[in-house]
């Protein structure tokens, strides 16, 4: 092949930028970082992300199904650990926290929107390859360390006891998760540095729709709708 274009996980941001901008910037994260957002919207949101959560977990494992290398296998392996074993807990404990007890999170009817994002993740990883589905998972593995990064830069962000969701704000802003985004980058950034620009197109096309659906996601919360 003649075509020396190397892309990069940059360029699927900026084939998006608008979408992006719109998710990263959303008036539910705005209204979180200046403690100003309705408790019973955080509430709403935190209940479904319980369900999200599972789903993604799913995901992982079918990255595992879906893996032609050992390297790509331990990864999902330690993906879907993550969330399993420490994350969906952590989740459980944070929403107790906030007076929502596990019993109700298991009995709990799921959003549109959660139903809309998570099953599109897993269709675009059944009908793909590896790479449709972790360009489908972008936006959530490194969109909530860009979202960290750009609340804590803002000035009207409040930070510490004043602002009860602080502790959210510090999970998404830690060296541990903002280290986990970096992998996630590079390994994508390997792996686009290899598609043509017929693959590169397709790939925006999953990397944009899966965007669309976290804003949606936050509509939801925000307007706790079911
Ligand atoms: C709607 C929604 N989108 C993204 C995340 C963030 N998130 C969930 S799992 C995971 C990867 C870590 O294994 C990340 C970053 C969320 N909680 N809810």
């Amino acid at each position: 092949m003649t075509d020396t274009t190397q892309y990069r996980f940059d360029d699927l941001r900026s084939a998006c930028a608008e979408d992006w901008r719109a998710y990263i910037r959303h008036d539910f994260v705005a209204q979180l970082a200046d403690a100003t957002l309705p408790r019973a919207s955080f509430e709403h949101y935190l209940k479904q992300d319980y369900l999200f959560l599972i789903h993604f977990a799913r995901a992982f494992a079918l990255a595992a199904y879906k893996s032609r290398t050992l390297a790509d296998l331990r990864q999902a392996h330690e993906g879907l650990k993550a969330i399993v074993d420490l994350e969906l807990g952590l989740h459980v404990d944070y929403c107790q926290e906030w007076g929502i007890r596990e019993a109700e999170l298991e009995a709990l009817p799921e959003a549109r929107a959660t139903m809309a994002y998570t099953r599109y993740v897993l269709d675009t990883g059944h009908r793909g390859d590896l790479l449709d589905l972790h360009v489908a998972l972008a936006p959530c593995v490194i969109g909530y360390g860009e979202i960290a990064n750009w609340i804590n830069q803002r000035p009207s962000t409040v930070r510490g006891a004043d602002n009860p969701y602080d502790a959210w704000i510090a999970m998404y802003a830690s060296t541990e998760f903002q280290d986990a985004m970096r992998a996630e980058q590079e390994w994508l950034d390997a792996r686009l540095a290899e598609v043509t620009p017929a693959r590169f197109q397709e790939l925006v096309m999953v990397f944009r729709d899966a965007t669309r659906l976290e804003i949606d996601f936050w509509a939801m919360g925000l307007e706790r709708r079911a």
